[in-house]
């Protein structure tokens, strides 16, 4: 099997560089003319699906939307995986984990382990438990050829609190993308991601010798322009991996509508 960022590069050589969010909100939901329920969640997420599966090269089905449903909503997010992957594009899970390393690795089995339900191609993950606490997750993402995106600059204005807080040697984020970096190197690997948003107008850290693929949230609706990615990342900007949920989702139900502000997004 090939690694994730194998698939990852292949897929959105084909497709365009693009993830596309599924993130059910209430209001999306009614806006569609869904009933707030598991049977109107799973209906949301098939009609995207079945718009843009076979175009979009990555999809991040939003796991906090899924869970308001209990444990049906849990289904559908496991059928939607099936879906995904069945349509031939990736999941991104984000389901930003993170915990002390024995619970961290029942997390790491949910979420990318082969025969678990809930396992996409790639999981996001909290570092703020410590970047070492996620290992058991970084061990089975290189050992199950999966990936994970790490929070690093997340695009929220209140993440800079603790993300720009001085740590021992830097700023935490600074620590977290080279512990990232540092560990894609020694394991020989590409499996281990960043998030970064894209509504900074500087990133306030350096990520221009990232190694792997960085998920950047927070175009559209939270005001982050695609074409300001380049200069924002500068050398990075080929490991960028665009972010959109409500800038697309907004056009539907309409597949066609879907399909053309998808167009709109991933044609920049
Ligand atoms: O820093 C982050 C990390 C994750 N997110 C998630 O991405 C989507 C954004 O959706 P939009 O509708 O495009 O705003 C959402 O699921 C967030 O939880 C993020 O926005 N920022």
């Amino acid at each position: 099997m090939s690694t994730y960022n194998q698939r990852l590069k292949a897929l959105t050589a084909e497709r365009g560089n693009l993830c596309v969010g599924i993130d059910p909100h209430a209001s999306l939901l009614s806006a569609w003319g869904l009933p707030l329920t598991a049977a109107g969640l799973e209906r949301y997420c098939r009609t995207i699906i079945d718009a843009l599966g076979e175009t979009v090269a990555v999809f991040k089905p939003q796991s906090a939307f899924f869970e308001v449903y209990g444990s049906a909503g849990i289904a559908v997010l496991e059928t939607v995986i099936a879906e995904i992957r069945a349509a031939g594009a990736l999941s991104i899970i984000d389901a930003k984990r993170g915990d002390i390393g024995s619970t961290m690795s029942a997390y790491a089995e949910a979420y990318l382990a082969p025969d678990s339900p809930l396992a996409g191609d790639a999981v996001t993950l909290s570092p703020y438990l410590g970047f070492e606490s996620l290992m058991p997750a970084f061990e089975r993402a290189i050992a199950f050829d999966r990936g994970v995106y790490v929070l690093a600059r997340t695009s929220n204005p209140e993440g800079g609190s603790v993300q720009l807080a001085l740590g021992r040697e830097g700023s935490v984020v600074q620590e977290i993308i080279d512990a990232a970096k540092e560990l894609n190197s020694r394991a020989r690997t590409r499996a281990i991601g960043l998030v970064v948003g894209g509504t900074h107008g500087t990133l306030a850290c350096d990520v221009s010798e990232f190694n792997a693929s960085i998920l950047v949230p927070g175009i559209g609706a939270q005001g982050g322009r695609l074409e300001d990615l380049p200069e924002l990342f500068g050398p990075a900007f080929d490991k960028v991996l665009p972010m959109v949920g409500r800038g697309i989702l907004q056009a539907g139900p309409d597949s066609e509508a879907l399909r053309a502000k998808a167009k709109s997004y991933a044609a920049v």
